[in-house]
């Protein structure tokens, strides 16, 4: 028996470590990718686990108070184990970012604390029913993640495949135990099928601490590289992941002896519009922009906030008509929306460049040479610099 203390107290220690992980993972997110349920759901398994051991330890107990004692830690350190589960499936669902349903989870949680009270409290029913019942449950929430992730295809392959292990061998383990418990004539729910249960529920804990910790540690990232090449405010390219992107589009379209045509678009007047509207309406009239041109823009073009209220195009493969047409089509739209979300109007510089003599720089700067000419000329219109006149101003 002193062995199966042992291993209570191996869980209680696997769970209290993934609790810490999980909750320095939320620490450094601020946007906790459900980490914070898992913390709790960890934390909660663990003083569970701790209670029913400690249970565990005073039933030997002689004494009629401590056979008592021993009783309500059990109930309780089971009640707690179960109603973990209903954090851990709330995690889930927000780190899939799935619609949270109130309803449905409440309902959960009460099944789980009512099916615990009702078998043991009122109908009296003996500790080995209370163990068959928490069993299924748990193997039913397991089943419930299970099907969860497989539904989310967007997920890393790998983590994937670790998690449907996870909870896939955690369904078939805690129903597995409820149906043993069943089944056996004795209904000796401190046997070899509960050890195994046990030893299982270690490896399998410490291979789905790693599978949540590898899958925050992909949200993380993955929120890095958006920081690192997205402008925050229209989540169009930034500057700089533009002039990388550029690189490897124009050395392409050299490779492959292509036009690139390029554009750079101001918002006129921009700072009337802070000066009027407040600088919220401002906000709001970029990002609309910025959403406006990337509609007009076919699939292989690229825009990018390249500072303030400019934004600059890169569109390959382009006819001087194509590149003329598409920056019209932009400069039509954002006039005729002048009175509703685009309390402005755009000035557009473009070109286009022969292949062999493509230069990131040399091109923004005719581009810019064009824009110039259009401001000059009374702003709201496109000016070309086309391929015989890199410099129009
Ligand atoms: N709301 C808001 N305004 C910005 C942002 N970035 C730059 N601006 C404003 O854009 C304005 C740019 O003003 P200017 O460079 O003088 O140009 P303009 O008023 O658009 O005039 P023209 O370009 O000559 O037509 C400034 O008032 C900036 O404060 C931003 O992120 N949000």
């Amino acid at each position: 028996m002193t062995h199966y203390y042992l291993l209570y107290f191996v869980v209680v220690g696997v769970f209290f470590v993934e609790a810490i992980a999980f909750y320095a993972a939320w620490r450094l997110n601020e946007s906790e990718y459900g980490t914070r349920d898992w913390a709790i759901y960890a934390a909660i398994i663990a003083t569970g686990t701790g209670i029913v051991n400690v249970g565990f330890m005073l039933n030997s107990h002689v004494d009629p108070f401590a056979k008592q004692l021993s009783e309500s830690l059990w109930y309780l350190g089971t009640v707690a184990n179960g109603t973990a589960f209903y954090f851990l499936w709330r995690g889930v669902r927000r780190f899939l970012g799935e619609p949270k349903i109130p309803g449905v989870t409440a309902f959960n949680t009460l099944l789980v604390c009512t099916v615990g009270v009702t078998a043991h409290g009122v109908f009296g029913l003996p500790n080995s029913w209370l163990a068959m019942l928490i069993s299924i449950i748990i193997g039913a929430f397991c089943s419930l993640i299970f099907l969860t992730f497989q539904r989310s295809h967007h997920l890393h392959h790998s983590l994937r495949v670790i998690m449907l292990i996870t909870f896939g061998y955690m369904a078939l383990l805690w129903g597995a135990r409820g149906i043993a418990i069943f089944l056996d004539p004795t209904r000796d729910h401190h046997g070899a099928v509960d050890s195994v249960v046990i030893y299982m529920s270690i490896l399998v804990s410490i291979l789905n601490a790693c599978g949540l910790i590898l899958l925050t540690n992909e949200r993380l990232h993955q929120r890095l590289r958006t920081q690192a090449t997205r402008d925050p405010l229209t989540g169009l390219l930034n500057r700089r992941a533009f002039l990388d992107i550029s690189q490897s589009l124009i050395a392409h379209a050299n490779r492959h002896q292509l036009n690139v045509g390029i554009a750079l678009l101001d918002l006129d007047h921009f700072k009337r519009v802070n000066d009027e509207y407040g600088h919220l309406a401002g906000d709001h009239a970029l990002k609309r922009f910025g959403e406006l041109v990337r509609q007009c823009l076919r699939e292989e073009d690229t825009i990018c906030r390249y500072g303030g209220e400019e934004f600059v195009a890169l569109l390959p493969d382009v006819t001087p008509v194509e590149l003329r047409n598409i920056m019209e089509r932009i400069r039509r739209e954002v006039a005729q929306q002048a009175d509703h979300e685009l309390p402005t109007t755009v000035s557009i510089g473009s070109y286009l460049c022969a292949p062999d003599s493509l230069r990131l720089q040399e091109m923004i700067a005719t581009a810019d040479r064009a824009l110039y000419s259009a401001k000059r000329a009374g702003r709201n219109q496109v000016a070309t610099a086309d391929l015989t006149d890199p410099s129009p101003a």
